[in-house]
């Protein structure tokens, strides 16, 4: 489902560049739940933008589902992030001044189309049918998460990739989070790839990647 070769990614401040991906080769399978862990500043959200289609390496390529992610048109590839892709923040990153069913529907209205129904639907299956007129500072950070992966599968995307999306959330919230975004995946066959600190968390997936000085270093904890 997703293929990269030699990925380099690197950052430039002022006259200094610091390469933060350093050729990274990776395969990952359909319906596959693949955890990036590492320590901090490893690369590890870097490797998961660049393999969403969120920030472009220098030099290597990302293919989705058969398509060559950067290779595609700005206006191919924004499209083909809509229809095909979710997303999930540890910052939640919905709009303040929408409801929680219009968040969950702006995928759709991006698209031009009405998911109003899908939207109340994908926020039944997180649990949140009873909070779809509330704002988001109406609501807990655990809500706000889960409205925030209601949004993410309205579309009903084929790979899902989540941002330590727990990061911002007490330990058990966080673990109920991670359970509903780890059954919805499943019952989709969503391949999911998390970027996460919690080696724990991490165990629930079916392989878990180790980011070290911007290279895959093992696949064990
Ligand atoms: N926009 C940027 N400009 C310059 N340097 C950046 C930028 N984004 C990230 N970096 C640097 O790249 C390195 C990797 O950052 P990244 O956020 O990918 O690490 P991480 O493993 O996700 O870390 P953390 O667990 O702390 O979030 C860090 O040294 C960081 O300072």
């Amino acid at each position: 489902m997703i293929e990269t070769k030699n990925l380099h990614r690197s950052y430039r401040i002022g006259r200094k560049s610091i390469e933060v991906l350093h050729g990274i080769d990776l395969q990952i399978q359909r319906g596959e739940k693949v955890f990036l862990c590492g320590p901090s500043g490893a690369g590890k959200t870097t490797l998961l933008y660049t393999l969403a289609g969120l920030e472009r390496p220098q030099q290597g390529t990302v293919e989705i589902d058969g398509k060559d992610l950067y290779a595609l048109r700005r206006k191919q590839q924004a499209r083909f992030r809509n229809e095909s892709i979710g997303y999930v923040f540890q910052n939640y990153h919905l709009l303040p001044e929408l409801t929680a069913l219009e968040n969950v529907a702006v995928p759709g209205a991006i698209a031009g189309k009405d998911l109003m129904e899908d939207a109340m639907k994908a926020l039944e299956r997180v649990g949140l049918k009873d909070r779809s007129d509330h704002l988001p500072a109406e609501l807990s950070g655990g809500e706000q998460q889960r409205v925030a992966i209601a949004r993410a599968i309205v579309n009903n995307p084929k790979v899902l990739f989540a941002d330590e999306p727990t990061g911002n959330l007490d330990s058990r919230t966080g673990s109920e989070v991670m359970e509903i975004l780890m059954s919805l995946a499943e019952e989709h066959a969503v391949t999911l790839i998390v970027v996460t600190h919690d080696v724990n968390l991490a165990k629930v997936g079916n392989r878990t990647l180790v980011i070290q000085d911007g290279s895959i270093h093992s696949g064990d904890l």
